[in-house]
Order: structure tokens, then C-alpha cells, then sequence
């Protein structure tokens, strides 16, 4: 069975998939198979060179920061590079021997349609801001944008089998115990 393990940004899904990593699963990293892609191949490159422009790799080096304001100054720019970057990623996650992944835009990128069941991890918005502000040192307004860009946490939920509740209150090892009784 595949499995996937999603929530909007700052939910708490790595933290969570420590929890799963730690009952044994091994869980493929969309996030991270996205950099190393773009950091590898040369088709990929070519296509982030020719949309933003050179200064997007410096000496070989995405640059995060391009990239990222690149993403979020319209819905448009957004799916340019999401159809450049998920295509390749969903061909890797196929190809990796994995059953479980991590993804924060799990809809938006149709890898829904990879995995038979949902896991979605929640939290409150006020809580999900602070936890990116802290982490990334960012603004609570890039905060706010990067949480508008992504489809609302009511969908997410509406649309998954099951939610594990992150909001620092309630106990998140037994709500992980009981999703491994069912997919483990
Ligand atoms: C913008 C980038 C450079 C920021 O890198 P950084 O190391 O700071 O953060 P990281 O990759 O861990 O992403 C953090 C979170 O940002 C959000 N995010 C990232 N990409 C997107 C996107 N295309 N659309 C909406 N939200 C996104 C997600 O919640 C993600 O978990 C990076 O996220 C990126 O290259 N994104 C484009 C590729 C992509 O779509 N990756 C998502 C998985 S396929
Ligand atoms: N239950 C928790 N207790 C303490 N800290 C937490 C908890 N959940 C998340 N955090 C912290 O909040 C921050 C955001 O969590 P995490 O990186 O897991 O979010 P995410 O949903 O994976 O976000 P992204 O979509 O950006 O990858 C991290 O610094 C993490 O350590």
C-alpha cells in the first residue's frame, strides 16, 4: 500500500514522519528529491535557466531565494515551475522502491493519484505561522503568502483518511500508534 503524508507548510509533517521513521517506515522526501533534481539534471536546469532567468544557479548552486520569489509573485510563475518540477519528481518518487512520501501540495500536484491513502497532518493557523517564522526567519507576511498559495487545510482534510491533530495539545504518539495499526 502507498501512502502519503501531507499538511500545508508549518503543519509539522517532517516532524511527524520522525515519529513514522521511527516505527520503521522509511518515507521518500518530495521536498528534498525536488532540490536534488534540480541540482542534478541538466534538462531541469536548462528549463528553470530559461524561465527566471541565469541568476537562478550560481556556479552550479540553485538559488533558493530566486526561486522561491520567482514561485510567489503570481499563480501563474507558480505553475510554470511546478510543471517543470513535479513531473520529474513524481517519476522519481515511482522509481525509488518507496511506499510512503512526504508532500506538502499533495493535490495541487496530482500526486494524490501515486499513493492509495492520505495522512494529513494539521494545526492551527496562529501556530503554523509562528513554527515558520521560527524555522525560516521569515516575515509573518511571506508566512501568510506561502500559506495562500497552497489549497486550504479544510480541503486537505476533507479529502484525506486520516488526520493527526499537531497542535502541540494533543498527544501526537498515540495518534501515530493508531495510524500505524491501520497502514503498518
Ligand atoms: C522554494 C524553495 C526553493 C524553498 O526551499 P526551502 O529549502 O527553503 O524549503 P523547502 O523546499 O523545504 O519547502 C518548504 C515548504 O515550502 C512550500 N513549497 C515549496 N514549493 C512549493 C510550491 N511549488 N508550491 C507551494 N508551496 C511550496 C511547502 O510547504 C514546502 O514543504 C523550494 O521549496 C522549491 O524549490 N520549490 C519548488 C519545487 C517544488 O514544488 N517542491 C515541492 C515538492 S515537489
Ligand atoms: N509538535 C511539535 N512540537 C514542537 N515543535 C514542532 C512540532 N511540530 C512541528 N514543530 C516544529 O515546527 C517547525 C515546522 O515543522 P515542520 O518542518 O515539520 O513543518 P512542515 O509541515 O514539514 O513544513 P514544510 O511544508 O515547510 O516542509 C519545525 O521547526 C518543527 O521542528
Amino acid at each position: 500500500m502507498k501512502v502519503a503524508v501531507t499538511g500545508g507548510i508549518g503543519s509539522g509533517k517532517s516532524y511527524v514522519c520522525r515519529l513514522f521513521e521511527k516505527r520503521g517506515v522509511a518515507i521518500y522526501d518530495c521536498d528534498r528529491a525536488a532540490k536534488r533534481i534540480m541540482a542534478t539534471s541538466e534538462e531541469l536546469q536548462a528549463a528553470l535557466t530559461e524561465i527566471i532567468g541565469k541568476n537562478v544557479y550560481f556556479n552550479g548552486v540553485l538559488q533558493k531565494a530566486v526561486l522561491a520569489s520567482y514561485l510567489l509573485e503570481s499563480e501563474e510563475h507558480a505553475h510554470k515551475i511546478n510543471s517543470i518540477v513535479h513531473p520529474a519528481v513524481a517519476d522519481d518518487f515511482i522509481h525509488s522502491g518507496y511506499t510512503w512520501m512526504e508532500c506538502a501540495i499533495l493535490y495541487s500536484s496530482g500526486f494524490d493519484k501515486l499513493v492509495d491513502r492520505v495522512v494529513c497532518v494539521t494545526a492551527p493557523l496562529e501556530t503554523r505561522v509562528n513554527r515558520i517564522i521560527k524555522r525560516d526567519g521569515i516575515s509573518r507576511e511571506k508566512a501568510l503568502e506561502w500559506i495562500a498559495r497552497q489549497m486550504p487545510q479544510e480541503e486537505v482534510m476533507s479529502r484525506s483518511d486520516f488526520i493527526i491533530e499537531n497542535d502541540g495539545i494533543q498527544n501526537l504518539e498515540i495518534q501515530v500508534d493508531r495510524v500505524c495499526a491501520s497502514l503498518v
